[in-house]
């Protein structure tokens, strides 16, 4: 067996925990460490990305929130069969740092790694904590922070590593911004990787109900569930307003590039995009989402004067019109919320996660 180091990063659930795992998991191969990841039958949905040479391990998970009565019942035999088994494997493989980040499946992981001593860490990518997160944030030796400011438990320091943002996204990072003005201008309209029903109906009759100077110079580009598309499209036609309504874009780094506006959802990744690539942005929260957490998640942004958040009950088609025309009505105002968005960026997120790494394997008995 080789002697070099071993990370074990413990994720889970969904894309949003997944993600960010394989940033550190990548960066920890380039570094000759080897790295395994415990994950879930779901976690286990999103490790196509992975390198090969992480070697993945599947762990029962189990949770409060889902199956029943008799999921409950069970839930706390699961969880102790999934710790003791967790404490097997590391007895074995000794690891030298568990990072986990966040979901029931990484529950296991760090309950091992605090029962027997070793150094370990949670990232949070929201701007409040998990579940899974709130338990550990006291008993790891250091919390990382995806979103900044992050709601912590009293006594708990964390430090703002950012999330980790994909290539593309850093090939792209402070792109030249060019100002709103009397010229073709863009705007991309997106709501989280599952897309987003309310902004199909809002924003199609927002864009068509500005000035006619200004709807006149826009492209859109507007991500639409497929049941929402039709509508959306045939509102922005009736307008007179170039619109490219797709249910997903792959090429979304480069279309916040060219775009003057951004209006979102406040899911953890979308929000690093905005920062890094540095765009003005109107960010409209998920009210359904646990401990509201896109709402903290937009608070960076909103503080720094890079963004303007419309909560969703306050979403009208008036109340959005205005404050596109706000925005890009205003040149000089649009880039500063372009600078503002830059200073409160993380493209380095990575490196900060690798580093917060490096110093824990220092105490690894
Ligand atoms: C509904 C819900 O509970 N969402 C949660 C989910 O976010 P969810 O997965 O919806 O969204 P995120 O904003 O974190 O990530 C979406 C990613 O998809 C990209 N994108 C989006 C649309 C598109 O057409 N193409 C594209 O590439 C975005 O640029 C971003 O990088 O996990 C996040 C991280 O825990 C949470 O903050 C969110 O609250």
């Amino acid at each position: 067996m080789s002697d070099a180091p071993l990370l074990v990063i413990a994720a889970g659930g969904t894309g949003g925990h997944m993600f960010p795992a394989q940033a550190l998991a990548e960066a920890m191969l380039a570094k000759g460490w080897r790295v395994k990841l415990s994950t879930d039958a779901r976690g286990a949905r999103y490790t196509g990305g992975f390198p090969h040479s992480v070697q993945i391990e599947q762990v029962k998970s189990a949770t409060f929130a889902r199956g029943g009565i008799a999921g409950k019942l069970t839930a706390p035999f699961k969880l102790a069969a999934g710790v003791l088994s967790a404490m097997m494997g590391f007895r074995r493989d000794r690891p030298t740092v568990v990072v986990g980040f966040g979901g029931y499946p990484s529950f296991p992981a760090i309950s091992a790694a605090y029962l027997m001593r070793l150094p370990r860490a949670i990232h949070e990518q929201n701007g409040v904590l998990g579940r899974v997160n709130q338990v550990f944030a006291k008993r790891v030796d250091t919390v990382a922070c995806g979103t900044w400011p992050t709601e912590l438990p009293e006594g708990v320091e964390g430090i703002f590593t950012g999330n980790p943002v994909r290539g593309a996204v850093l090939d792209r990072a402070e792109a030249p911004y060019i100002s709103p003005g009397d010229y073709p201008m863009s705007v991309v309209v997106i709501g989280g990787s599952q897309g987003a029903r309310i902004l199909s109906k809002v924003v199609p009759t927002a864009i068509a109900a500005l000035p006619e100077g200004l709807r006149a110079n826009l492209r859109v580009a507007h991500q639409a569930r497929d049941e929402d598309a039709v509508t959306a499209q045939q509102t922005y036609a009736e307008a007179g307003i170039d619109a490219d309504v797709q249910p997903f874009f792959q090429d979304v780094p480069a279309r916040f590039a060219e775009a003057q506006l951004v209006i979102s959802r406040a899911g953890a990744s979308s929000v690093a995009d905005i920062s890094v690539i540095g765009r003005p942005s109107i960010l409209i929260p998920f009210a359904a989402a646990t401990a509201d957490h896109q709402t903290a998640n937009a608070r960076g942004l909103v503080n720094a004067g890079a963004a303007i958040m419309i909560p969703e009950s306050q979403l009208t088609t008036d109340t959005l019109a205005a404050n596109v025309e706000t925005i890009l009505g205003n040149p000089d105002g649009a880039l500063q919320m372009v600078l503002a968005a830059l200073s409160v960026s993380r493209p380095d997120a990575t490196k900060r996660l690798v580093d917060i790494v490096e110093s824990l394997a220092k105490k690894s008995p």
